[in-house]
């Protein structure tokens, strides 16, 4: 028992008068004297009966101090654990408090069991009900399905995975920008920076700079109503389902409250209780006394409401404008050309709205070695990858594609155009909004949509810009591939500047419109090598694959198969006659020419089409020479297989000077072993 100086019983009698009128929620108390002891059931139940509040209050005030220090002084540690949900909320600020207190004339409740000098007592407040056992009980299930939809969410993606290949998917950090909001000054400055820098430098601005300030946690525990910002797939959803995972993982006796709702899935809410326990989770007792004591307390309830696109709903408005459970925390999650509609019902200086930007060159590579163990060196050592890998949901199917390259059920090369058709399919079943879905017929029936955005990536390439002008009709489906943003040019005009996630990706899509208008090719070919369009060659590899019939499909859905196998005809011909150094018109030695071996190779390797490289050996006269080139892992599996096709006649391979990644040397040292050479 505590020894304080202060007789408890006495300090309890002395306000009396005030407590009989001020004592909220006596179940509550009730309920933790009897857990403690100090009351037993009947005497709990002859409390309850009496009428109303203040005889019920008398009683239970009597009972405790009659009964000595001891009981009193638990009532007095009952009061000062519970006080902030059984006496309304205590401002968040001491000096409020300070001055409202001297300002009041009338008994305050917390300044007065504040002032009450406790023992220290380590072992204080941690068995005391905050509120009535139905609401305990409800906040375990809402800890329980918050854990089960976490756990959904991150095993849902499991089966891109092949096999024993399957990882443990969980969060890892993102970087968080508070700074300022999204604009079009990313794309400009894309824009105004490209003719200085090489592909590379360009490409690295995608990655975004490390941020340590804000964190999942962080968010979780600020009381500030949070507008989480990003585009599609870079990890909005993941974050809120790390803060969700964090609050089940809490484990101090607080009682509250925290719901998510995929606003992708909801609509026609009637009323909160609908959207509370319908839409989420139903209490199972006590179903009003839940809901009183959420209304009562909604400083302890925390709204999450992912991908919202407007506040069409009233409940929702209703939520956010905080006409219904006014001190809870909401938090929003929106794709930025989502924002605007949204700044305009949104009361913005309430939000605190933070930017989610992808992941991090450290993030990236910590993810991808994590994944991939062995073929990690392919994705980190490729600068298009590599910086492709900031979008989370790239770095997955990234991962996916070359896990599955080991796996007992493919064994199959991983091309890096295959990864650009698994992120294309992957985006358009996750946003078809469909569980259930054919894929292959949906593609067949937006593949007006997807030409249309193809030949909006192919007008941009030739442009070398990396702003799209999309017509108005554009899907939505097809378009979570962009970010959009919604700029204000006057009062009543916006106008919306479209962009891919990542610049590659317009290639990919660029190259898919070459196939479907062959006769712009050769023209394109021609243009590859001149300075100033020379660019355009980074269509060629995606063209290459996208030409042959391997799975998984796209090209059938959109070009006729007749029409693909026209092309490929004199394709891969064209390509080797126009990159091969010694048969280019352009016969002096440019500081291109001594990739273009490399070049055709990657081609040939993206196209797995074993004729076309015993064509390229033999225009070669089988010989190789790589010298002086510095060959990551891709290329050095690029060679192999170009090598591997030639079944009989020797090769005669240049090394010389030839600086070998560690991992390339594998593949390429495989292929030396079993093939005749030079
Ligand atoms: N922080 C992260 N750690 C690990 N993986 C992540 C992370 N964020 C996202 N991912 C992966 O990327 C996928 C897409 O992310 P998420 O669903 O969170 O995107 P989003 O921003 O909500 O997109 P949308 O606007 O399209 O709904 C996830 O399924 C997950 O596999």
């Amino acid at each position: 028992m505590a020894s304080t100086t202060q007789s408890a019983v006495e300090y309890v009698r002395r306000a009396r008068r005030h407590l009989v009128n001020t004592l909220k929620n006596h179940s509550v108390i009730l309920e933790n004297l009897n857990q403690q002891g100090v009351l037993g059931d009947e005497e709990v139940c002859i409390i309850q009966a009496e009428g109303n509040d203040y005889d019920k209050n008398r009683k239970l005030i009597d009972s405790v101090t009659d009964k000595g220090e001891k009981a009193s002084y638990e009532f007095l540690k009952i009061i000062d654990m519970t006080r902030k949900r059984t006496h309304g909320r205590t401002s968040l600020l001491p000096e409020k408090q300070t001055v409202a207190s001297a300002e009041s004339k009338t008994f305050d409740l917390h300044h007065w069991i504040s002032c009450f000098p406790f023992k220290e007592d380590a072992q204080m407040g941690n068995n005391y009900l905050q509120g009535p056992t139905p609401c305990h009980r409800y906040q375990a299930k809402l800890k329980s399905k918050a854990q089960k939809i976490s756990k959904a969410f991150w095993t849902a993606n499991k089966d891109l995975f092949e096999g024993n290949n399957k990882p443990d998917l969980s969060y890892m950090p993102l970087v968080l920008d508070t700074q300022g909001s999204v604009s079009a000054s990313k794309i400009k400055k894309f824009k105004s920076k490209k003719s200085k820098w090489g592909r590379s430098k360009k490409l690295g601005t995608y990655i975004p700079q490390d941020k340590a300030d804000i964190s999942p946690s962080v968010l979780l525990k600020t009381h500030k109503n949070i507008l989480l910002v990003g585009k599609s797939g870079i990890g909005k959803t993941a974050l809120v389902h790390e803060m969700l995972k964090l609050w089940t993982e809490k484990d101090d006796k607080e009682l509250n409250y925290m719901f998510y709702f995929d606003m992708r899935k909801i609509s026609n809410i009637k009323s909160l209780e609908e959207l509370l326990f319908n839409e989420f989770s139903e209490p199972d007792e006590g179903k009003d006394e839940v809901l009183q004591d959420i209304k009562n307390n909604s400083d302890n309830v925390t709204l999450i409401f992912d991908g919202i696109t407007d506040l069409s709903s009233p409940v929702v408005q209703k939520l956010v404008d905080k006409d219904l459970l006014k001190d809870s925390k909401v938090v929003l999650t929106c794709r930025p050309a989502d924002e605007d509609h949204l700044e305009e019902d949104l009361p913005s200086e309430d939000f605190l709205r933070v930017e989610v930007k992808g992941f991090s060159e450290q993030t990236i590579k910590t993810y991808i070695s994590a994944m991939l163990r062995e073929g990690k060196e392919r994705v980190l050592s490729n600068v298009e990858l590599l910086t492709l890998c900031h979008v989370p949901m790239y770095a997955l199917m990234v991962a996916a594609c070359f896990s599955s390259e080991t796996s007992e059920n493919f064994q199959k090369p991983c091309c890096i155009t295959d990864i650009y058709i698994n992120i294309f399919r992957f985006c358009l079943k996750r946003n078809s909004n469909t569980k259930y879905i054919d894929l292959d017929t949906f593609i067949k029936s937006k593949s007006e949509e997807i030409l249309s955005l193809a030949e909006v990536a192919f007008r941009a390439t030739e442009g070398k810009t990396v702003n799209l002008t999309l017509r108005p009709s554009g899907d939505s489906c097809v378009l979570s591939l962009l970010k959009q943003l919604a700029i204000k040019v006057a009062l009543t005009k916006r106008i919306t500047t479209c962009a891919f996630l990542h610049y590659t990706m317009q290639e990919f899509f660029a190259a898919l419109w070459l196939l479907k208008n062959p006769d712009l090719i050769s023209n394109v070919f021609q243009q590859c090598l001149t300075e100033e369009k020379k660019h355009m060659k980074h269509l060629i590899p995606y063209m290459c694959r996208l030409l042959t019939e391997e799975s998984p499909s796209l090209m059938e859905y959109l070009i006729p198969a007749e029409e693909l196998k026209n092309t490929s005809n004199w394709f891969f011909k064209k390509v080797i006659s126009t990159f091969l150094p010694s048969l280019c018109e352009n016969d002096e030695p440019d500081t291109e020419d001594s990739g273009r071996i490399l070049f055709l190779c990657q081609c040939l390797y993206e196209s797995q089409c074993p004729e076309a490289c015993i064509d390229l050996l033999e225009k070669l006269d089988y010989r190789l020479d790589l010298s002086g080139e510095s060959l990551d892992p891709y290329p050095c599996c690029a060679v192999a297989y170009v090598i591997t096709q030639s079944k009989e006649k020797k090769i005669w391979l240049n090394l010389e000077d030839v600086t070998i990644s560690q991992q390339g040397m594998r593949p390429l040292l495989g292929c030396l072993q079993k093939r005749p050479m030079v």
